[in-house]
């Protein structure tokens, strides 16, 4: 599992400017959800429509508390498509709260941002040139606004704006109203993909209390697809067949969705009945019917769109790019369509390749752990010496092949690291478990058809099939960063 969501007493931590500014109010207590049946029902209504997000719902209500009382930051986080966005804007539906929401990620630039906020609280003539001039704006709006009801300020994607010229400062801006505005009245709500760590650390007086929405479950998933159909008996006996080859590649609720449309309107086509009961010899029919197209789509998932790749010259060694294949922007649209269990095989191929063999039982011990100081102190010098000389001719002559063999070792070692490092990763590598490593083989033959891999004709010692990884340095380090994997652990350097 993800990391779990505080409960809202260890979650409460004071900020160094609630400690030293005496008149701000004490953010409240979280209470209880509300209890009245009008209430509830309509809390009934709200859990029904967000599938698998009961606790985050939750949470996030008794973290905001009552409507006039201040609470602090919040930053909500999680990987794509698990509901963070619809959660808390149903949730403000639902208390019937003002808030001014705004994406980063549409907003591309800081002024863009500044002036949505504030034209959303009124101030739509107000320029943005410095960044001062958005927090002096801020404040004096806030202040005009004085009714004694909370306004919050809801920043989606915040991890975007990292990219952006000035995007530290612009973020410590973003992330420090609270400890300068508190007081008038202003939440603050942040909404992230990357996990708080990324923030606490490099932003150290931002202490939000921190919720996390972890990748949803296969059943959470079936049960977010099954909302809403017109006849679900059928859509379910359509899900049965489609929906496990489809986690496998993808569990972005999104991507599913659009993947799945076309396929059930196919699905549909032999029927003239659609609110029929379909029996066994008639799931049958219907599964023969649409599994060449579950197979035909299954291989678009991975498509990455030509406009998205650009030429980029190697890096580390790694001298040869996938034909058509190139990156840097590219990985925004990877990212959209790999799956995690992907995306670790790729990681795995890549330093399978860039790595010597030699060195893969000093980079991983038998548990799966990196252990590479360790070993290295018992190796005795000459031996250093030898796998260095062969490293180095590795990496002079580009990425090197590999038998599968290898490949599913270094998978199974480093996927069982994260399940022990990372709180967002373990959620899904526990998950999947068993699951990602059946799961391999369709995978790899994914990587190799979209050219992220290649195979690299018969060993003639071996006799058996070799992989080679396509992909260079900096594409692999980005894959890795979108699974927090630290790659850098595990690359032999000179
Ligand atoms: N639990 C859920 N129930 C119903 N629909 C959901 C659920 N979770 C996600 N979705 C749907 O998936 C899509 C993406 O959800 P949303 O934008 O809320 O995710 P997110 O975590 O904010 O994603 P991102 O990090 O990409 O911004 C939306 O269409 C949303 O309706």
């Amino acid at each position: 599992m993800g990391k779990q969501p505080k409960t809202p007493e260890s979650a409460r931590r004071t900020t160094r400017s609630t400690s030293s500014v005496s008149p701000a109010p004490t953010p409240s207590k979280p209470s209880a959800p509300p209890k009245t049946p009008e209430l509830s029902s309509s809390l009934n209504q709200l859990l029904s429509s967000l599938p698998g997000r009961k606790p985050q719902i939750l949470d996030l209500i008794r973290f905001l508390g009552p409507s006039n009382a201040p609470c602090l930051p919040l930053l909500l986080y999680g990987n794509a498509s698990t509901g963070k966005t619809s959660t808390v804007l149903k949730v403000f539906e639902h208390l019937k709260r003002p808030f001014v929401y705004s994406s980063c990620r549409s907003c591309h630039n800081p002024r863009i941002l500044f002036e949505l906020v504030l034209s959303q609280l009124g101030s739509s003539q107000k320029r943005c040139k410095k960044m001062s001039d958005f927090f002096n704006y801020l404040k004096e709006a806030l202040v005009e606004r004085n009714n004694g009801e909370m306004v919050y300020l809801i920043f989606d994607s915040i991890e975007s704006v990292r990219s952006w010229d000035n995007g530290s400062k612009v973020l410590s801006l973003l992330l420090t109203l609270y400890d300068k505005l508190q007081s008038d009245g202003l939440g603050l709500i942040y909404i992230s993909r990357s996990t708080p760590d990324v923030y606490l650390l490099r932003f150290g007086l931002f202490q939000p209390i921190d919720l996390c929405f972890p990748d949803y479950t296969f059943e959470e998933t079936h049960s977010i697809l099954m909302r809403n159909q017109a006849y679900p008996k059928l859509y379910s006996s359509f899900l049965s067949v489609v929906l496990r080859p489809f986690t496998r590649v993808t569990r972005r609720i999104d991507e599913l969705a659009s993947a799945l449309d076309p396929l059930y309107k196919k699905y549909c086509e032999p029927l003239t009945d659609l609110t029929i009961i379909p029996n066994e010899a008639m799931k049958r029919r219907l599964c023969d019917y649409i599994w060449p197209h579950v197979t035909a789509a299954l291989n678009q998932t991975f498509t990455i769109p030509p406009r998205a790749l650009m030429e980029k010259g190697s890096t580390g060694g790694i001298k040869r790019q996938p034909s058509g294949l190139r990156n840097e922007t590219g990985l925004s649209e990877l990212d959209f369509h790999m799956s995690v269990s992907a995306k670790y095989l790729l990681i795995s191929a890549f330093l399978a390749s860039r790595n010597p063999a030699t060195l893969d039982a000093a980079l991983f011990d038998s548990t799966g752990g990196c252990d590479g100081r360790k070993r290295k102190r018992k190796s005795s010098q000459s031996v250093i010496d030898k796998k260095n000389t062969r490293a180095e001719e590795m990496l002079t002559k580009g990425p090197g092949t590999f038998p599968l063999e290898r490949l599913l070792a270094i998978f199974q070692c480093i996927t069982s690291v994260l399940e022990e490092d990372s709180p967002l990763n373990e959620g899904k590598l526990l998950e999947n478990g068993v699951g990602m490593m059946s799961d391999v083989l369709l995978q790899l033959s994914t990587l190799c058809s979209s050219s992220f891999l290649c195979k690299s004709g018969n060993c003639p010692l071996e006799g058996s099939v070799r992989y080679r990884s396509m992909i260079d340095e900096d594409m692999a380090l980005k894959v890795a960063r979108s699974v927090n994997f630290p790659l850098s652990n595990y690359v032999y350097r000179r």
